[in-house]
């Protein structure tokens, strides 16, 4: 079954790779098909290239970067700005083309367009202020200082879950930096990255600075990554892909900056009021129906509060929606395919099978094969696959724990460390926890937690480097360090 996409601007949805300013086939004829997770409908097909043309991309990245960097950083930044006008004038066709591939429903995907443009603008700012500075000289009758350059050509692997954020951050700032990028979107949602590229084409950006390939991705990303030409390489997804392109871009010495995986403790302190703290562990849990680097995975919450807290969270639980995202008043879209289908009631499972108790989650009641209704799981241990995996999945698991030496054991236990939640009013133990948690980014009594201005990533095995903030762009910038020696004595200190 194929579905037909109605958009306002119907050449938004494009169906080729989009290298040095055109609309490409694959030249071995090889394609695979995209569907609706929530219906299974086709959407659409896109080719799968070949080895010469991946390498075709970098050739047009190469030539483009020599009049893209030599840019100033205002015109840079002009183009910038129209692309962001252009992403926010199609918002309602990119979270149409969004929610038909990925599954989230609309108004969540109008709200990741929002987020995906709101880089674009931030960087076009940032991008003007890439400073370097001068350095008093220890050198007789010498100036010092440092430029900041481009790196280069970069290379942006991004997941499904957020298919056009987690484009526009890395690229944005790529792009300001004067660096031309070549783009690998997941598979599953490649739609959204080629209407970026048909919009970035409009805002007047120029042919070879944005491209998008398309491809098996093993096979992609090796190219990409033994590419010398491609000076960085930044990637968004699994921790262990993330790995497997760390390792394959030793042997170019890339810089490279990774988002990886995430299993976020929610905190729960006993001074809170249980039915506060488990709205917000409702919504901090199944965003993206529970697919989201920042789901609240372990919810750790006070002996004293715990079956309070539960009977709350059961009960906000009860009230989502789940169904196709292009329908109204749908909270929790489909999972993105059968298998992320089957791994969820696995580690359900497993919990059951090593003594957690389910408190909600019928899948008799799931409307579809790709969906997966919420699951409330108490008891949860460290033995269990839902603790020590990222579960990105709705699966919720609840533990009770009695002091703040005991929670913080607890959340630390695991190889991620991307983002965790407190939830106390106590300012003691906000600083203690904040403290001691081993993790990127720590919210504390909010769930929302990202925006441009944020430094966004994870320690431990949850990732390298920062995206967005002040420090974004940086992962595309080299310093440039000079001398200028034998000035005299107008060289000054
Ligand atoms: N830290 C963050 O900012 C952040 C944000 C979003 C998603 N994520 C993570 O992404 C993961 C979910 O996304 P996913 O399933 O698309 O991740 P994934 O690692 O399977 O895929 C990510 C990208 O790598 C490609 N890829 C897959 N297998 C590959 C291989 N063997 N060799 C080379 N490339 C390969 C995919 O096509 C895709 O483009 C989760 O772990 C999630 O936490 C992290
Ligand atoms: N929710 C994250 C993406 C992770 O999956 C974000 O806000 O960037």
């Amino acid at each position: 079954m194929t579905q037909s996409i109605k958009l306002e601007d119907p050449r938004l949805f494009r169906q080729h790779a989009y290298i040095d300013g055109k609309w490409t086939y694959g030249d071995g004829g090889r394609d695979e098909a995209v569907t609706d997770p929530a219906t299974g409908a086709v959407l659409g097909h896109i080719p799968l290239l070949e080895a010469d043309q991946i390498r075709g991309a970098v050739d047009a990245a190469e030539a483009a970067f020599v009049h893209w960097r030599a840019l100033r950083a205002d015109e840079r930044c002009e183009r910038l700005l129209a692309w962001y006008d252009l992403l926010q004038a199609h918002r309602e066709d990119l979270a149409t083309i969004m929610t038909l591939e990925q599954g989230k429903p609309m108004p969540d995907a109008r709200g990741e367009v929002e987020y995906g443009a709101s880089f674009v603008r931030w960087f076009a700012e940032e991008g003007k202020r890439t400073f370097g500075e001068t350095i008093p000289s220890h050198i007789p009758n010498a100036a010092l200082g440092t430029l900041k350059e481009p790196v280069g050509i970069a290379a942006l692997i991004t997941p499904w879950n957020f298919p056009l954020a987690m484009i526009t951050r890395k690229a944005a700032a790529a792009l300001a930096a004067g660096c031309t990028v070549i783009v690998k979107p997941a598979n599953e949602t490649p739609f959204s990255a080629l209407a970026l590229a048909e919009l970035a084409e409009r805002a007047g950006i120029p042919a070879g600075v944005f491209n998008v390939v398309l491809g098996d991705p093993p096979e992609v990303s090796k190219i990409l990554c033994a590419e010398e030409r491609v000076k960085a390489l930044s990637f968004t997804g699994s921790t262990r892909v993330g790995r497997l392109l760390l390792e394959q871009s030793a042997h170019t010495v890339k810089r490279v900056s990774l988002e990886l995986g995430g299993n976020a403790p929610f905190i729960v302190g006993p001074d809170m009021d249980p039915k506060e703290a488990a709205l917000a562990a409702v919504a901090a849990k199944f965003q993206t129906a529970g697919q989201d680097c920042l789901a609240a995975n372990r919810i750790l919450v006070h002996e004293s509060i715990h079956d309070a807290f539960v009977e709350h969270f059961a009960e906000r639980m009860a009230a989502l929606t789940v169904g196709n995202g292009m329908q109204s008043e749908v909270d929790l879209g489909p999972l993105i395919h059968g298998q992320a289908v089957e791994k969820a009631a696995s580690i359900v499972d497993d919990a059951l099978s090593r003594g957690a108790t389910l408190v909600a989650g019928d899948q008799n009641q799931a409307p579809g094969p790709n969906f997966f209704m919420p699951v409330l799981l108490t008891g949860v241990t460290p033995q269990m696959q839902v603790w020590r995996e990222e579960n990105f999945a709705p699966v919720a698991g609840v533990t009770a724990y009695a002091d703040d030496d005991q929670v913080i054991e607890m959340a630390n236990d695991t190889e991620y460390g991307l983002a965790a939640y407190v939830y106390t009013h106590d300012i003691r133990r906000i600083w203690k926890l904040l403290r001691a948690l081993e993790f990127g980014m720590v919210s504390v009594n909010s769930v929302k937690m990202t925006g441009p201005p944020v430094p966004f990533g994870g320690v431990k095995q949850s990732g390298l480097g920062r995206e967005g903030g002040i420090t974004g762009i940086d992962e595309y910038l080299e310093t440039k360090y000079y001398c200028l020696g034998a000035l005299g004595s107008v060289s000054g200190s």
